[in-house]
């Protein structure tokens, strides 16, 4: 069976994608090749043809935020945008170092131009020193470790445990609330890296991420054929700490405390500090790429509200209602939304 039949047989046009990465490969060289190298390669080719035959019709369902931003926004007059976005793969592109996962100065005047309109949070896997160290906008809120790690707006909301509710004050006499609902976890956790560290040693090419109150075990550089003893590695770690659980993103696993919140318990709580509960007058748009977000994708639907944007060029089962290629078209997304703000009267 040829690639091409093999693709179809695996895809066919149905949304979810297994290994969507490895189609995302190729869909990426389709974009990037400069026409003669790949014209040498039938068979990669079909393989084009049908991966962009299957996000055509893909596109149908999740239609894509830059070709319908004119009706969106024309929905959103008279109401309260509040952004929030991802970090890593929708404001930066996915790379092979995690500790070069660099922004764009284009994008980070965008995300300053959009935050200057907006309230607008940054909800992301990493550490939120981390995010803080990548993004450098001291006007947009932070949400780090999947949104265990909050540095919000001032209000400090009853609904939420006083116990992880920090108020403080920064240089410039700001001040913010700092919620952290996995704290009782930090002890496990240091001691969790120590162990996983020692564990996964002796296999070539794992990268350990300390994300404060999550860990992300890195697999990008692993050899295919040591992926299922680096499985069985973490598994074992994980054995030993009942009050973690393991979930995958992008070519990396990620151990998290089991308590009730993600990134769409994240958006809740600030979108609470905003001023926002309960508001029918609020349009929270919610950009990112990773299984993660859709978390905060259900949230959204869940209540009918707002705009949930999946970053992809490829396929995907998803929650989200629109959709973005890649983090240029993020970019292109956010430089419309702040334009649509300084043109519109609303
Ligand atoms: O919620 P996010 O901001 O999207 O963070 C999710 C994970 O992102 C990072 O890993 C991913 O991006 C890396 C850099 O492009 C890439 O090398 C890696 O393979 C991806 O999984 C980050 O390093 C993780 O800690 C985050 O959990």
């Amino acid at each position: 069976m040829g690639n091409f039949a093999r693709l179809k047989q695996a895809m066919g046009l149905q949304r979810a994608v297994a290994n969507a990465e490895d189609i995302e490969s190729i869909s990426k060289a389709r974009h990037d090749r400069d026409g003669a190298a790949a014209a040498h390669n039938d068979d990669n080719d079909e393989l084009l043809t049908a991966t962009q035959a299957s996000y055509d019709s893909w596109l149908n369902e999740y239609p894509s935020a830059m070709r319908c931003f004119k009706g969106m926004m024309s929905n959103a007059k008279g109401k309260r945008i509040v952004v929030f976005l991802d970090y890593d793969g929708t404001l930066s592109p996915i790379v092979n170092d995690p500790d070069r996962a660099f922004m764009s100065d284009p994008m980070r005047s965008a995300v300053r131009e959009v935050a200057k309109r907006f309230p607008t949070a940054i909800i992301s896997g990493r550490s939120r020193d981390k995010v803080y160290e990548f993004v450098k906008l001291d006007e947009v809120y932070y949400a780090g470790s999947h949104g265990m790690d909050i540095r919000g707006p001032p209000q400090q909301p009853k609904s939420y445990d006083d116990k992880y509710q920090t108020r403080s004050v920064d240089k410039k006499g700001n001040e913010f609330v700092i919620f952290q609902p996995a704290q009782d976890f930090l002890p496990a956790i240091k001691e969790m890296l120590k162990v996983l560290e020692k564990k996964t040693r002796g296999i070539q090419g794992v990268v350990i991420e300390d994300n404060r109150f999550c860990i992300s075990v890195h697999y990008r550089h692993v050899s295919e054929s040591d992926y299922g003893l680096l499985h069985e590695n973490v598994q074992s770690v994980l054995g030993k700490y009942p009050h973690f659980h393991l979930t995958k993103g992008k070519k990396v696993m990620e151990i998290r405390p089991s308590i009730k919140w993600n990134k769409g318990h994240a958006l809740e709580y600030l979108l609470d500090t905003l001023g926002f509960t309960d508001s029918d007058n609020v349009l929270p748009v919610y950009i990112g790429d990773d299984r993660t977000d859709e978390d905060a994708f259900k949230v959204l639907k869940s209540k009918g509200l707002g705009y949930p944007i999946i970053v992809s060029s490829v396929p995907r089962d998803t929650m989200a209602a629109y959709s973005l290629r890649d983090p240029t078209e993020v970019l292109s997304f956010l430089k419309s939304l702040a334009r649509w703000r300084e043109n519109s009267s609303c």
